[in-house]
Formats: C-alpha cells, sequence, structure tokens
C-alpha cells in the first residue's frame, strides 16, 4: 500500500539500517574540487550568476569549455564585471558548429591560445559535442594545444570528435568527471529538455561523467536508484536550500521509501502521464535525506544563490 506522511520542518535521519549504495554531498560535490578532471561547461544563455560565485565555480574546475555561443556570453559577462576579467577567465575549449560564435569572439580567444574545435555534425547538439571534449581531454589531456586551429587540430571537422572517443582505450582508469552546467536550463524548451536526456545518457555505472546543472534558482541531477542518501550540513539546509521536486521525467518509477522529506512517501508510484508527482517538497531531514527508488530520476533542488555566497564566505 503506499503512503505519504506529513513530517515536522527538521527531523533527525538515522542512516544505520539504510541500505545506501550511493551518497551525494550537496555542497562539496557542486562547489569545491574532487579531481582534476571537474569541468565548467558554459552554454549558450546569458550568465546572471552572481560573479563571486561564479568565480568560486572557475576556481575550483580545473577544466572549463564554452558550447560554442556560449563563448559570446562569457565574454559579455566578465566584461560586465570589469574589464581586466576578459584576459584572467579564459577557457580551455570552445567546441560547437560555431554559428554562433562572433568573429571578434574567436579571434580574441585565439589570441588567449584557447583551442576552438569545429564540429559540424547536425546529429548531436554543440552541449553533446562539449561532453566529448571533456570526455577527450581527461584521457589525452592538453594534447590539442600543441595543434592548430587553422587545421581544426587534425580533427575531422564534421565528427571527427565522435570518432575520437570511439577509440578511447577506456581501460586507463581517470575516475569520475564532475561536470557543472551553466545555461542549460530555462530559455529554449527543446534545449532544456535536450539537457535532460544528456542527463540520463551520462547515467549508469559505465558513465564517465556526473552531470549535473545549476541555474539562478536550481541545482538540477539525476537521483540514482536502489539507495541514495542527499547529504548536507544543517546550516546549509537553512540557509541555501528551499523547495525540491522528485521528477519522473525519464520513465515512470516507485519511490521504494523516503526518509528527510517533509512529504515522506512509501511504496509510491510517480509519473506524468498518471499526474502523480512531489513537487513542491522540501527536505526536512537535518543534515541528510534519504531516496530509495526502482530506478533514477530528475531532482531540483532550490537554492538561493545569494545565501550560498554567504555561506560559502564570498560576500
Ligand atoms: N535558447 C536556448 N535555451 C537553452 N539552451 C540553449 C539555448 N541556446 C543554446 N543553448 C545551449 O547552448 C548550446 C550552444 O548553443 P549555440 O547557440 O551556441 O549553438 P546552436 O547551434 O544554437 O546550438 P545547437 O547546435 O546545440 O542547437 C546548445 O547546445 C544548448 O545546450
Ligand atoms: C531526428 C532529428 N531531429 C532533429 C535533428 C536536428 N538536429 C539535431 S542536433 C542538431 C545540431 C544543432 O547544431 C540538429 C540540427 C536531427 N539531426 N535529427
Amino acid at each position: 500500500m503506499s503512503q505519504c506522511i506529513e513530517n515536522e520542518e527538521r527531523i533527525n535521519i538515522d542512516g544505520s539500517s539504510l541500505n545506501v549504495n550511493n551518497k551525494i554531498d550537496l555542497f562539496s560535490d557542486l562547489f569545491t574540487k574532487q579531481s582534476s578532471h571537474d569541468t565548467l561547461l558554459i552554454l549558450n544563455q546569458r550568465i546572471t550568476l552572481p560573479f563571486v560565485l561564479f568565480q568560486e565555480l572557475w576556481e575550483t574546475k580545473p577544466i572549463r569549455i564554452c558550447a560554442d555561443g556560449a563563448a559570446n556570453r562569457l565574454y559579455e559577462y566578465l566584461i560586465l564585471n570589469g574589464e581586466d576579467n576578459i584576459t584572467k577567465y579564459v577557457p580551455d575549449y570552445i567546441v560547437g558548429d560555431l554559428d554562433s560564435i562572433k568573429d571578434d569572439i574567436v579571434d580574441f580567444y585565439l589570441k588567449m591560445k584557447v583551442v576552438i574545435l569545429k564540429q559540424n555534425t547536425q546529429y548531436a547538439t554543440d552541449f553533446k559535442k562539449c561532453l566529448l571534449m571533456i570526455v577527450y581531454n581527461a584521457y589525452h589531456p592538453g594534447v590539442l594545444k600543441e595543434k592548430r586551429y587553422e587545421d581544426n587540430y587534425k580533427i575531422d571537422p564534421v565528427d571527427g570528435l565522435i570518432k575520437l572517443n570511439d577509440e578511447i582505450d577506456d581501460h586507463k582508469k581517470i575516475g569520475i568527471i564532475n561536470v557543472i552546467a551553466i545555461g542549460a536550463i530555462g530559455g529554449r524548451f527543446d534545449q532544456s529538455i535536450n539537457a535532460i536526456t544528456e542527463l540520463y545518457n551520462n547515467s549508469g555505472d559505465k558513465s564517465k561523467i556526473t552531470l549535473r546543472f545549476l541555474t539562478d534558482t536550481d541545482i538540477i541531477m539525476l537521483i540514482p536508484g536502489n539507495g541514495t542518501m542527499i547529504c548536507y550540513d544543517s546550516q546549509f539546509r537553512d540557509m541555501v536550500i528551499g523547495n525540491c521536486g522528485l521528477l519522473p521525467m525519464g520513465e515512470p518509477i516507485k519511490l521504494i521509501e523516503t526518509h528527510g522529506l517533509k512529504w515522506d512517501v512509501c511504496n509510491w508510484d510517480s509519473s506524468i502521464p498518471s499526474g502523480i508527482v512531489s513537487s513542491n517538497n522540501r527536505f526536512s531531514g537535518i543534515d541528510r535525506c534519504y531516496i530509495d527508488s526502482n530506478c533514477d530520476f530528475v531532482m531540483n533542488i532550490e537554492y538561493f544563490p545569494n545565501e550560498l555566497v554567504k555561506y560559502m564566505n564570498l560576500a
């Protein structure tokens, strides 16, 4: 029988008897450095994050990449926050079909030694092309820097990156590549849904990437099925995060049990066609929330950027 119980605003969660197969630390997984492959991916929407937060994201992600027209957005945003910034925050790569990046931005970033790689295929989005670049770079760091823009780094300008990724010897252990993308959600609806499909494309045990999105209002990620503990410290919960949604966007899901939501559920079938979805929920667990589901699902967690800035002592 399915159940929903309403909890007090804050409850203690004892994790010792729960079957935890995945752990997500909300603050450190996103905002601290986890590995030398961590990547900030910038997509083509206006950047409106508080500048100190952007700086922190940039500094904690050793690899930075712009999808095509995102390079224009980066440049504009940096100028807006002080002209000196354009030479301080120089991305490693700009990748895409290059139909959106402006000519003067190409010239500027070539001068700054950015690898600007053309990939023209009309069967992959610029977002996808960037993910391919991120994986290729993790296996072959810096090799394109030694080659030339003029001959497209000796890579087939149609879909060379796809072929190069197919040839990767994944016996080499590189660990998981954590990618935080800004500009993925909001704006054009098909682009936003495409971004959600990338969450699913980059899920599962064989995936090389863990992809997460940051907007001005939300952290959006895939919660793995089969027992996930989401951890945070109590001050982070109180200051920085608001509502959340458990969103069965890929397929219908069963929430087997949750512990630490304001509205905890048990044996709860959820899908978009049935109209049964846990939106407008929130974390009640003081420092953790446990979710066991039969498959992966999308979760959005509302956050307050200016409070995050204070929490991180960046103000
Ligand atoms: N209007 C938009 N709304 C949401 N996301 C966008 C929008 N425009 C671009 N993006 C994101 O930025 C990436 C780079 O987009 P850009 O505009 O530079 O090239 P594009 O040719 O329009 O994109 P694509 O070729 O991938 O459709 C896209 O792949 C997408 O992820
Ligand atoms: C069935 C199908 N639908 C749409 C596209 C178009 N498309 C998908 S990704 C992309 C690249 C954008 O730069 C384009 C044009 C396609 N190829 N196949």
